[in-house]
């Protein structure tokens, strides 16, 4: 609703109350509609102040009623009646005002700012644009180059930098609504046709053709495919060379189209994922509701390679007092230089101190005794792995949480040879550990809720998104992993290239194709991994036998290329080719085909012509089918936990909303029809036949995925 009421004899204060964001439900607009309808035919009100009650000004329309038929009052026409007002209105921005929030700003004659209020058109997040005239208004306000930036970007900026901007008026230390109400007292009188955005002509831009030109090319660069950022662009143009009232039209069809397409239904549900996803929950009931965390003051970083310098680096920016600590010589000192360097770095990019005196660096574990958290970050190594938690287990004080940053192992394993087993959990971090925004947190059978809630609330504290996990090899992301990475091998086994199955996984969106990712993260790490299982063979084993590993079907490409030297871009040669070791600019390398050709003839293999769709199939699908099992095993507590890991962490393009969903819009017996054809032509493929899940979501009419966690429940009850 919006309440309204009269201060100080003359201001109508309207206040917009829809916990907790205030955002504008159709009660809040039909409470708008009223108490302005009210203020203005009041001859007693001289001006009017709109705030939102609780300290937040509006976050925005209703995300939940997008799908719906959105009743109630529409918000072009109401912040439209606002502008034309006679009387003058401010707004009175507390907390945040974003979205429709910033345009019910826009639509005001004056904005005041509370100091540590934020605003932004985050739309774009959500595949739309502001399209209750803010990408209108916006430019023609602040100038089109800066309303680009916010528009196609989202981001929220400070009042400071709103000021700046001259998107607010003025930036209030206190009682931000006091001030607004004063502020408007102070304006009566004044004349508001120059307090009418719409009235403004957009500041004229030089070469206004080359500008978005520019712009266009760049955003079509990054976006991945994603249509929202480009009608962003295309809004805004509108702005810069139509009337307002051709721009406004203009606004109005391009959000038609993205409010009906799939991509605006993609992001809107990976913003109410992430949401879910913090809400943790273990099978045995505990959950965020009952389990609650301890503080954490100080925290041990275990083993300086490149995931615990970045580790260290993350929890040090964060304000944790650290202890780094590292055995081996060369490693200590390199890593103490290289830490210096990143907290630099950070410090330069964020306009903070950089947090060198967070960080105590040891080459002696017992300086971590008093630490209240310890993130073992040494070799991926289950022997190392396990004296070091048989170590820490000794030197630490009683009631020390020992974390581990596998990205595979099993974290029992590692608990077993501690005091306290119940203190043990996996975190997870993604390379590199200070910037990439995912973690994994594992719970073992013997993980109390307790540790799982100090994981769960240190990533929050240092920015991560945080996804609470069971124990399993390779986890959630890894897991997944395998069966897609298998069916890259196999498909460049049936004639495809890298270049062939990376353009077309990168069209689909991702970040990068699969053979790119390899090179970048090394084959080698895999290679050593595949050894210890006793899956490598020398020469990569001859005849028909060559092709199977323990009963299933192997490929091993990887092998051969390790065996010839060829690790990625740190030896400059990988699946493609690089100008030097270390280079980034991955170009197709002639060598590689002829590898492959040599492959096929050695093992009597034909190429045939591989399609895009065909890729995406096999390596979408496969990978979704071992999403399924995860859901049946109990390791995700929901498909939201797997999608928001492969959006946050696997470079899997938000507007398709992560491989459940996608799953879930493709439809599932599309999903189970495609993965039983492919399973028939790969029978010794087990990870191609359909998971029981799948099936009998299927057969129970195919749910949509908001109902799956309760099928999932009725499934686990049968299976
Ligand atoms: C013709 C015109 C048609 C459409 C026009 C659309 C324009 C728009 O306004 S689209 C919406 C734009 N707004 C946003 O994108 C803001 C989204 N919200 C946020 O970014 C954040 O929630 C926040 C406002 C910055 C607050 O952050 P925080 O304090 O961290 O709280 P959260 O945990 O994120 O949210 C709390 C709670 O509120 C729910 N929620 C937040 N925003 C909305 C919203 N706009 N609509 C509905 N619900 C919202 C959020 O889901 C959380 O609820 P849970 O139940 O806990 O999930």
């Amino acid at each position: 609703m919006a309440q309204y009421s009269l201060v100080s004899g003359s201001v109508g204060l309207i206040t917009l109350k829809n916990p907790p964001v205030n955002a504008l439900g159709a009660v809040v607009r039909h409470g708008i509609v009223d108490s302005v309808e009210k203020a203005l035919s009041d001859p007693k009100v001289k001006s009017v102040v709109i705030c939102g009650q609780n300290g937040m000004f509006c976050g925005g329309a209703d995300i939940k009623e997008f799908g719906t038929d959105m009743k109630g009052p529409p918000l072009i026409p109401m912040f439209h009646s606002l502008e034309a007002a006679n009387k003058p209105v401010v707004a009175a921005i507390e907390g945040g005002a974003f979205g429709g929030g910033l345009e019910l700003a826009l639509g005001c004659h004056y904005r005041i700012a509370h100091s540590k209020a934020k605003v932004g058109l985050p739309e774009v997040t959500l595949g739309l644009l502001p399209a209750a005239a803010g990408s209108q208004r916006l430019p023609r306000l602040i100038g089109v180059p800066a309303a680009l930036n916010l528009i196609t970007t989202g981001r929220h900026i400070t009042a400071a930098e709103a000021l700046q901007l001259g998107l607010v008026d003025q930036v209030a230390d206190h009682n931000t609504v006091d001030t607004a109400v004063k502020f408007a007292q102070s304006v009566v009188g004044k004349s508001l046709d120059s307090r009418r955005i719409s009235n403004f002509q957009c500041p004229p831009v030089p070469n206004v053709d080359v500008l978005f030109e520019e712009v266009m090319q760049k955003i079509r660069q990054t976006s991945r495919g994603a249509i929202a950022p480009i009608a962003c662009v295309q809004a805004v143009r509108a702005a810069a060379t139509l009337p307002y009232k051709d721009g406004l039209q203009k606004e109005k069809e391009l959000m038609a189209t993205l409010f009906t397409s799939g991509q605006a239904r993609s992001l809107q549900y990976c913003f109410f994922a992430q949401r879910v996803v913090s809400r943790w929950s273990m099978p045995n009931g505990a959950s965020w509701d009952t389990s609650k965390g301890r503080p954490i003051h100080k925290a041990a970083v275990i083993g300086l390679g490149t995931m615990g310098r970045g580790i260290a680096v993350a929890l040090a920016q964060t304000g944790f007092s650290v202890v780094a600590v590292e055995t081996q010589e060369k490693q200590f000192m390199d890593a103490k230089k290289a830490v210096a360097g990143m907290l630099e770095r950070g410090a330069k990019r964020s306009g903070k101190v950089a947090a060198h005196d967070k960080i105590i660096y040891s080459q002696n574990l017992q300086a971590i005794a008093d630490v209240d958290l310890v993130i073992e970050a040494v070799f991926e190594d289950m022997a190392l792995k396990k004296r070091v938690f048989r170590q820490l287990s000794d030197v630490c004080k009683p009631g020390t949480f020992l974390c581990t940053n596998t990205s595979t192992l099993d974290i029992d394993q590692m608990a077993a040879e501690t005091r306290q087993p119940e203190l043990v959990v996996g975190m997870h971090f993604f390379a590199p550990a200070h910037v990439m925004k995912l973690l994994e947190v594992v719970y073992g059978p013997r993980s109390s809720p307790e540790a799982v809630a100090v994981a769960m609330q240190l990533g929050k504290k240092m920015g991560k998104v945080s996804v609470a996990v069971g124990n399993c090899r390779g986890f959630v992301g890894n897991r997944m992993l395998k069966p897609y990475r298998d069916q890259a091998y196999f498909l460049l086994e049936e004639g495809a290239t890298p270049e062939l199955i990376d353009q077309a996984l990168e069209e689909f969106g991702f970040a990068m194709g699969a053979f790119k990712v390899y090179d970048l993260s090394g084959l080698d790490v895999g290679w050593k991994v595949r050894k210890e299982e006793g899956l490598v063979l020398p020469g990569g084993g001859s005849g028909k036998s060559a092709r199977i590993r323990q009963g299933v079907r192997y490929s091993p490409l990887g092998d051969l290329m390790c065996e010839e030297g060829r690790f990625g871009q740190k030896t400059g040669r990988g699946w493609y080719q690089y100008d030097k070791p270390g280079s980034r600019d991955a170009k197709p390398d002639p060598w590689v085909h002829r590898f492959l050709e040599d492959y096929r003839a050695r093992h009597g293999l034909v190429a045939r012509r591989i399609s895009n769709q065909e890729v995406l199939e096999r390596c979408l699908y496969a990978m979704i089918n071992e999403g399924f099992r995860i859901l049946e095993d109990g390791i995700a507590a929901g498909p939201e936990d797997i999608d928001i890991i492969y959006v946050f962490g696997y470079g899997w393009p938000r507007h398709r909303g992560g491989p459940m969903f996608y799953a879930n819009m493709v439809g599932l017996p599309i999903v189970l029809e495609r993965l039983e054809h492919f399973a028939q032509a790969n029978p010794d493929v087990p990870t191609l036949q359909p998971c029981n899940l799948l099936r009998k979501l299927v057969a129970s009419g195919s749910p949509p995925i908001s109902k799956w966690r309760e099928a999932m429940k009725n499934v686990h009850s049968q299976l």
